[in-house]
Parts: structure tokens; C-alpha cells; sequence
């Protein structure tokens, strides 16, 4: 039997659910023991939706979303530990990243994510790690992209200059010079537009497969547009989120009259393309893929496109891309629970590594 168990808990930018993995981690083992994809119910999306944006009675409304989410995360750990019969005592903590809301860097900067730990502490009765971007934020940093680090325990290989790039809400990539991080930053949308396009006009959460954006043609002179965006040129440390990349955004580069299809086409090549310019300076011999994203398979042919070195899923590199966010946040609990730095300077612009994240007991 496993002996150092930690839960990952991730819920993205996307709002489409809740990953969970159960890990058993160590500074010299990281392997997963099971995992579980939970649903989030539709009227809570749709209220984490709307808190995204600024609007009235927030707190009132964050309060409620804060205790349901933490609920669900409740029911999300019951059955992931169900699936392995494995008994809440025997898990030294969950990672919760919780549900960003607002993500504001910059001088007072500061990141909101929802979702109650004591709620969750006392309903699991397992310790909590939570809120994990502030104090780099306090330390000068982004506060985003944390990945980094995991994603070089993981994927860093010898001899190899490897990116790896999460495609969920965002999309954010990981550069790793064999065994050295050498950089991370959000590259802008990842699937946010192509999803919020989807649902105006086609009634579905997301492109499956990319399917309706490989029956569009790229438009060129708004995918300019688009790609014309400064935070594309901002130099890193960087970090975004739904704040800007959201549907005014969308609207107010719009000019011309377009098929749905080809500014479903154009929204697939801007994420595409931001990803791979982002990339140029760091010249990867190998790009790894993981989110949601890496199920679109129009979106790989597209940035393959765009890259001439091999783009590949991270399951190729040892895990699958839909459990890599949620598995990186029971890798920072672990660190967490070690007291060991859980932040990248190089990534985020912090002065210093530090630990990060606060825990709740039940
Ligand atoms: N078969 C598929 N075809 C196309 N796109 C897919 C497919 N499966 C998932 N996706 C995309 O992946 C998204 C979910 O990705 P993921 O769960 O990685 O996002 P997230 O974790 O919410 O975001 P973030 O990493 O920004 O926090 C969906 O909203 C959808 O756009
Ligand atoms: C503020 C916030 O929640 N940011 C997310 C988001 O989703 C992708 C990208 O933007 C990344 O910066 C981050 O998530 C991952 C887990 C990270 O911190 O590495």
C-alpha cells in the first residue's frame, strides 16, 4: 500500500468540472493511484461564470458559491476515494487550487479563488492546502503560472530542451532545458474563445475535436487583428485569465461579418499561433501537450503546424494530459506538507522561493 497520499483538486478557467486525482508522491516517487472527473452543476457554473466579471452583491454571491464549491469538492474526494477503497485517514492532505475568480498581478496584485477549505476539511476529514497564488503575488510575482515546477519533476529530460504546454480556459507553457526551468508564462487562450464561440452558436460546450474549426477558413486580416493584442508582445514574467480574454474582448475586434465556422477557424489559429511565437525564443526540440486542449485535434494539427519539432501528448512523457493540472496541485501540497518552496522566481517574477499555500485542519 501506497504511503504518502495526497488529493489533487483542480477546477479551471474552462468552469467544466472538477478533476481529482489521488497521488502517492515523495521527493523520490510521483505515481497516480486513481483519478475522477466530477461534474460541476450547471446553476453553479453559471454563478462562477458570472462572478468572473465584476458585478453587484459579489461578496454575497462569492460567499455561496465559496461554501457549495467546497461541498462539491467534498463529494468529488468521496468518490475518487471510493474507486480504490481507500480510506480518508490514509491520505495526508488535498491540494485544492480552488475556483479562480479574479486574477489581478501587478503592484498590489492579488488572486481570488473560491472554494470553503474548512468546508471541505471538515466534510473529508482530511487537512486542506489551499490558496496557493498570494504570497508569491506579495513577493512581486504573478502568482500564475505554478505548474512550472511540477511540469520539469515530471517531464525534465536530459539532454532535451522540452516546452510543455497546458491548453485549458488559458493556455501556459513550461521551459525546460533538460533538468533546469527556464522560464513559464501564459501564453494568452487557450480553448476560452473557441468554447464561448461553440456555445453562442452551436448549442455545445466545445469544439469536440475541433471538428466545426477544421470546417472554417482562417481569417487573416482579423487573426492580425487578434495576434495584435500587446499582451502577445508582453515580455514574461506574464499571467492572464478571463479578465481579458473574454467575449467583449471578442466583440470589440470583430468587424467584419464572418461564417461562424471561420471565426471558429481563426479563434483555433490565434491560439495556435500565440503558443508557437511565445515559443520561438526558447527554441524547444520537443513540445508536450496536456488540458483539455490536447483532445482537439484539429488545434495539434494546427500548432503543429506552426512549430517544426514534434508536438506530443504528455501521456507519451508518462501522464495523461486531463490529470497534470489537478496532479500538480497534490504535488504542491505535498511540498507544502515537506515545507518546501512551492514557486519558480524564474517563472513568476517573485524576489524569493516560497513555501506556499495555507492549511485548514477538519
Ligand atoms: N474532445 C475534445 N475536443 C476539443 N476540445 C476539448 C475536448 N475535450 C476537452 N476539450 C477542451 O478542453 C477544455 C477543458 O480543459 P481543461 O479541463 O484543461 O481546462 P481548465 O483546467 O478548466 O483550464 P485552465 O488550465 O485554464 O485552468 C474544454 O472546455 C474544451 O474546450
Ligand atoms: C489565475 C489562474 O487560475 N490561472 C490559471 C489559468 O489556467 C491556465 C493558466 O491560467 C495558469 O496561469 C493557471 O493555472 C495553472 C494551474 C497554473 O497556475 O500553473
Amino acid at each position: 500500500m501506497p504511503s504518502d497520499l495526497y488529493i489533487g483538486l483542480m477546477t479551471g478557467t474552462s468552469v467544466d468540472g472538477i478533476d481529482a486525482v489521488l497521488v502517492d508522491v515523495g521527493s523520490d516517487h510521483f505515481s497516480l493511484v486513481a483519478t475522477h472527473s466530477h461534474a460541476l452543476p450547471e446553476a453553479l457554473s453559471k454563478d462562477i461564470l458570472t462572478l468572473c466579471q465584476p458585478g453587484e452583491s459579489e461578496l454575497d454571491a462569492a460567499g455561496k458559491v465559496s461554501r457549495q464549491l467546497g461541498r462539491i469538492y467534498a463529494e468529488a474526494c468521496g468518490e475518487l476515494l471510493a474507486k480504490t477503497n481507500t480510506e480518508a485517514h490514509l491520505v495526508t492532505a488535498i491540494g485544492c487550487h480552488g475556483q479562480t475568480v479574479r486574477h489581478r498581478p501587478g503592484p498590489d496584485g492579488f488572486s481570488v479563488q473560491l472554494g470553503c477549505p474548512d468546508t471541505l476539511a471538515c466534510a473529508t476529514g482530511i487537512p486542506v492546502v489551499s490558496n496557493f497564488r498570494n504570497k508569491d503575488m506579495v513577493l512581486g510575482g504573478q502568482g500564475a503560472p505554478l505548474v512550472p515546477p511540477f511540469h520539469l519533476r515530471l517531464f525534465g529530460a536530459a539532454g532535451e530542451r522540452r516546452a510543455v504546454v497546458n491548453i485549458g480556459g488559458m493556455a501556459n507553457a513550461s521551459l525546460l532545458d533538460g533538468d533546469t526551468l527556464v522560464g513559464g508564462f501564459d501564453t494568452g487562450p487557450g480553448n476560452v474563445l473557441m468554447d464561448l464561440w461553440t456555445q453562442l452558436h452551436r448549442g455545445d460546450n466545445y469544439d469536440a475535436n475541433g471538428a466545426w474549426a477544421a470546417s472554417g477558413k482562417i481569417n487573416k486580416p482579423l487573426l492580425k487583428r487578434l495576434l495584435r493584442d500587446p499582451y502577445f508582445q508582453q515580455p514574461p514574467p506574464k499571467s492572464t485569465g478571463r479578465e481579458r480574454f473574454n467575449r467583449q474582448w471578442l466583440t470589440q475586434h470583430l468587424k467584419e461579418d464572418l461564417p461562424a465556422e471561420n471565426l471558429q477557424a481563426t479563434l483555433a489559429e490565434l491560439t495556435a499561433r500565440s503558443i508557437a511565437d511565445s515559443l520561438t525564443g526558447f527554441q524547444p526540440q520537443r513540445i508536450l501537450v496536456c488540458g483539455g486542449g490536447a483532445h482537439n485535434t484539429y488545434l495539434l494539427g494546427r500548432l503543429q503546424d506552426c512549430c517544426d519539432v514534434p508536438v506530443e501528448s504528455t501521456e507519451l512523457a508518462g501522464l495523461h494530459p486531463d490529470w497534470v493540472e489537478a496532479a500538480a496541485f497534490a504535488w504542491l501540497a505535498w511540498a507544502r506538507w515537506e515545507e518546501k518552496p512551492g514557486n519558480a522566481p524564474v517563472v513568476t517574477g517573485a524576489a524569493r522561493e516560497a513555501i506556499l499555500g495555507q492549511v485548514t485542519l477538519p
